[in-house]
């Protein structure tokens, strides 16, 4: 069995999920957010699956959506190169890979979106993934988030990171004039 990470052993993924908002195009009514997914499997060091950060694919989307989408659209090829040895007998499918991924995201995933698209804290709800290591909770610069909480009452495990809160929030807030 592949052992809990420790605190400690979040840090590199979120730092990672932090490098990504530097690719965001800042924009006053959202944040800049980076994601990565990790896949935790018996036998096997931690493997990162995807990342994502916003406004990445055409649209107004956000970073675990991204993340999200990017790894859904993977052959069972492609998820099979990333994950060897799947435990299972069958070639991976994501849907049951999802459940062994924890996401690691720079700012708590939106629950409410003032675009009216689907929100991110569904899509993870919906994936069914592990858990969600989050950097700092989304300030109520724009909307009331609701996020973290949602997925703790869908049985998702919620982590807040908290050694990166000043940085994930200054990331988030790139380009604001506030
Ligand atoms: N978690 C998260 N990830 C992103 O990538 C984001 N851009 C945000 N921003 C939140 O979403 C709201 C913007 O909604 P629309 O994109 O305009 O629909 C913004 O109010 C933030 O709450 N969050």
């Amino acid at each position: 069995m592949s052992k809990p990470p420790t605190s400690d052993e979040h840090e590199p993924f979120l730092r990672q999920a932090l490098e990504q908002t530097a690719f965001c195009e800042p924009v006053q009514t959202a944040f800049c957010v980076g994601c990565v997914l990790v896949a935790y499997l018996p036998d096997s060091n931690p493997i990162v699956l995807s990342t994502g950060f916003s406004r990445e694919l055409p649209g107004n989307t956000h970073a675990e959506a991204n993340a999200l989408a990017k790894v859904q659209i993977l052959s069972s090829l492609q998820l099979q190169s990333l994950v060897s040895p799947w435990p299972g007998e069958a070639a991976p499918v994501i849907e049951d890979l999802l459940h062994h991924v924890d996401v690691y995201t720079t700012l708590e995933p939106c629950s409410v979106r003032t675009s009216g698209l689907p929100s991110c804290a569904d899509a993870l709800i919906r994936a069914r993934i592990r858990r969600c290591i989050i950097g700092v909770r989304e300030p109520d610069d724009f909307v009331k988030c609701e996020g973290a909480q949602k997925m703790k009452d869908a049985g998702i495990e919620v982590i807040w990171y908290g050694g990166l809160e000043q940085e994930c929030l200054d990331a988030a807030r790139r380009g604001h004039h506030i």
